[in-house]
């Protein structure tokens, strides 16, 4: 599947995003200097900011097109996302947190067990988000995001509340799903083991504007 991006975004900060690029690569990597843009790149593709002029498809599926008035509202458009902060729902528990995105994809999704197993929740499975650590919301939040076998998959800093000691298992299992199920990933990390280990595309982004790639 081919994924591509042409858009640009204007901060009333000033901060002006430009950029177009194209990707065939199961996971494409985004890396650059903090304050580059690369989640407001990853947040205009997930549908949580609205570009002023864009036109962002993956394989058939056209997630903006402003020339043709096309805006798929972000829960239409099949994208699992797990950004900085984990944003699961504080009102339900772990468990239901992850059923919630198993259910949406219905028979198709990635084996409820199997996440939660690979993930070590087995122990937090009937507790609110609240009372957990950082490194267990954001494995959660992770479970979430690849639980609904998604068109697209954006991860930004997946890792980095991870312990060391679970982050090694936790990349080959993400790495795992993303290739047995297919899932074209774009990975925002400053953590270049982790883009030589998961990415076969690079992205260099700069001051809004994309400066470099490379497969
Ligand atoms: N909610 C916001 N309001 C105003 N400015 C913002 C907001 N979020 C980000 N910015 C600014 O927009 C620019 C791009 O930020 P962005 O978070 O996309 O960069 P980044 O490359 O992901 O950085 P980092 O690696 O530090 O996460 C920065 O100058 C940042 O300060």
């Amino acid at each position: 599947m081919t994924f591509s991006f042409r858009g640009c975004y204007h901060r009333e900060t000033g901060f002006m995003l430009e950029a177009a690029f194209q990707t065939d690569a199961r996971v494409t990597a985004i890396c650059g200097p903090s304050g580059s843009g690369k989640t407001t790149l990853l947040s205009l593709i997930a549908g949580l900011l609205k570009p002023t002029e864009a036109c962002i498809c993956a394989g058939d599926h056209v997630f903006v097109d402003t020339q043709k008035g096309i805006c798929i509202a972000p829960e239409k458009r099949q994208i699992g996302f797990l950004f900085q902060e984990d944003r699961l729902f504080p009102h339900l528990r772990v468990k239901a947190n992850i059923e919630y995105a198993v259910r949406r994809r219905g028979d198709g999704g990635i084996a409820f067990k199997d996440l939660v197993q690979t993930l070590e929740l087995e122990e937090v499975l009937h507790r609110f988000p609240d009372s957990l650590s950082g490194g267990q919301r954001h494995r959660v939040a992770l479970a979430r995001a690849v639980a609904s076998r998604p068109k697209l998959l954006l991860l930004d800093e997946p890792m980095s509340a991870i312990e060391d000691v679970l982050r090694d298992r936790i990349t080959t299992f993400v790495k795992r799903l993303i290739d047995e199920f297919q899932i074209p990933t774009l990975l925002v990390s400053h953590n270049r083991v982790l883009v030589e280990r998961m990415a076969s595309k690079v992205i260099e982004m700069n001051k809004g504007k994309i400066v470099g790639q490379n497969t």
